[in-house]
C-alpha cells in the first residue's frame, strides 16, 4: 500500500513543552490507524500538524507529497475531512442549515448534503434546531460535516468521547462503512479496548512519543505479554489441573472451581494439547490474548502521564 500521509521525525514544541517528539508515522491508502493515548499525549497536536493549522518545530508532514502548511496546502487540505474533539454548533440553526454553511465554506455542492444527513441517521431531524439535538446527534452532525466533499482522508479526533454505548456503536459502524469504501482514516481515542476491532494498525502515543506502531499481532509479538487463561473445573480438582500445567502456567488466582493462569504465548500449543488431555476435568476454558489496554499499560509502566 502506498503512503498518502507521512510524518517524518515530526516534533512540535510549545515553549519548553514538547507536545510531539520525533514522531514518524504513515497512513496508507485505504488504511485505518488508531492513535491511542491518554489526555495530553499529543494526539490532537499530531492531527493539527497534518491539517497544516500549526507548523512543526522540526521534521515534516506530507499529504500526497505536499506540505499541508505550504504553498499548495489549500489544494491538498481539500482532500481531508476533520472531526474535531469538541464541536460547538450554533443551536439556533437547523442540521441542514449548518451543513449548508460548512459546505459553502468548503465550496462543496449543497446537493450532496441530504445524502450526508441520511448517512449519519439525521434525515428526520434535519429541519430541527441543533439546540434540540442530543449529544450523540450533534456528534453525528459533526461527522456529516467532516464528510462534506467526500474526502479520501479522514481525521477523527476522539469521535466517541462523551457518547453513550449506542451512540459509540453508531460511530464505529460509520467508521467501518467508510473503511469499506476505501477512505483512509486516522482516529484518535482513549477507548483502547473499543477501537481495536475497527482499525488496521495502532499507534500508541505517550507524552508526545510514539511508543509503538503496528497491527495487534505485531504489537503482541513485540511486547510478549502472557495469555490469560480462565478455567472452570469440578470441585476439588484445581490442584490436579495445576499439576498437569505446572511446567509453564503461572497461577494468578484460584478458588474452589476456578483457576486463572498466565501462560506465555509460545506455550499456547502445549496448553491446548494438555487441556485436551484434561477434557474430563475442564468444564469451561477461556483463553484471552492481551488487549490494547494491557499492551499500553505495559509499555507505559513506570512512566508518569
Ligand atoms: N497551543 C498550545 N500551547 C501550549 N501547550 C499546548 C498547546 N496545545 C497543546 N498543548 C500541550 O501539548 C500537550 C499535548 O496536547 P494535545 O492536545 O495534543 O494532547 P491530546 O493527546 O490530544 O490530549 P486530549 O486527549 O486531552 O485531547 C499537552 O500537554 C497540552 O497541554
Amino acid at each position: 500500500m502506498s503512503a498518502i500521509v507521512t510524518l517524518d521525525h515530526l516534533t512540535k514544541r510549545y515553549g519548553r513543552l514538547t507536545a510531539l517528539d520525533d514522531a514518524t508515522l504513515s497512513l496508507s491508502a485505504g488504511e485505518t490507524v488508531a492513535l491511542v493515548g491518554h489526555n495530553g499525549a499529543g494526539k490532537t497536536t499530531l492531527m493539527k500538524l497534518i491539517l497544516g493549522v500549526i507548523r512543526p518545530s522540526a521534521g515534516r508532514v506530507r499529504i500526497l507529497g505536499e506540505d499541508p502548511a505550504g504553498r499548495h496546502g489549500a489544494q491538498v487540505r481539500r482532500r481531508l475531512g476533520f472531526l474535531p474533539e469538541s464541536v460547538a454548533f450554533h443551536g439556533a440553526m437547523t442540521g441542514s442549515e449548518l451543513l449548508a454553511f460548512y459546505a459553502r465554506l468548503k465550496r462543496a455542492p449543497l446537493a450532496a448534503n441530504a445524502g450526508l444527513l441520511r448517512r449519519v441517521g439525521l434525515a428526520e431531524a434535519a429541519g430541527r434546531r441543533v439546540g434540540t439535538y442530543s449529544k450523540g446527534m450533534r456528534q453525528r452532525l459533526a461527522l456529516a460535516q467532516a464528510l462534506i466533499g467526500a474526502p479520501g482522508i479522514l481525521l477523527l479526533d476522539e469521535p466517541t468521547s462523551g457518547l453513550d454505548p449506542d451512540s459509540r456503536r453508531e460511530v464505529y459502524q460509520t467508521i467501518d462503512r467508510l473503511r469499506g469504501e476505501g477512505v483512509s482514516i486516522l482516529v484518535s481515542t482513549h477507548a483502547l479496548a473499543e477501537v481495536e476491532p475497527h482499525v488496521d494498525r495502532v499507534a500508541l502515543v505517550h507524552r508526545g512519543r510514539l511508543l509503538a506502531v503496528g497491527d495487534m499481532a505485531e504489537l503482541r509479538r513485540r511486547v510478549q505479554l502472557p495469555l490469560r487463561v480462565r478455567l472452570k473445573v469440578p470441585f476439588c480438582t484445581t490442584g490436579r489441573v495445576l499439576e498437569r500445567l505446572s511446567g509453564y502456567a503461572e497461577p494468578l488466582a484460584r478458588s474452589e472451581r476456578h483457576l486463572e493462569l498466565a501462560v506465555a504465548a509460545a506455550d499456547r500449543a502445549a496448553l491446548i494439547h494438555d487441556l485436551d488431555r484434561l477434557r474430563d476435568l475442564v468444564e469451561e476454558v477461556e483463553i484471552q490474548s492481551p488487549g490494547l489496554d494491557a499492551l499500553y499499560r505495559h509499555l507505559t509502566a513506570g512512566e508518569s502521564r
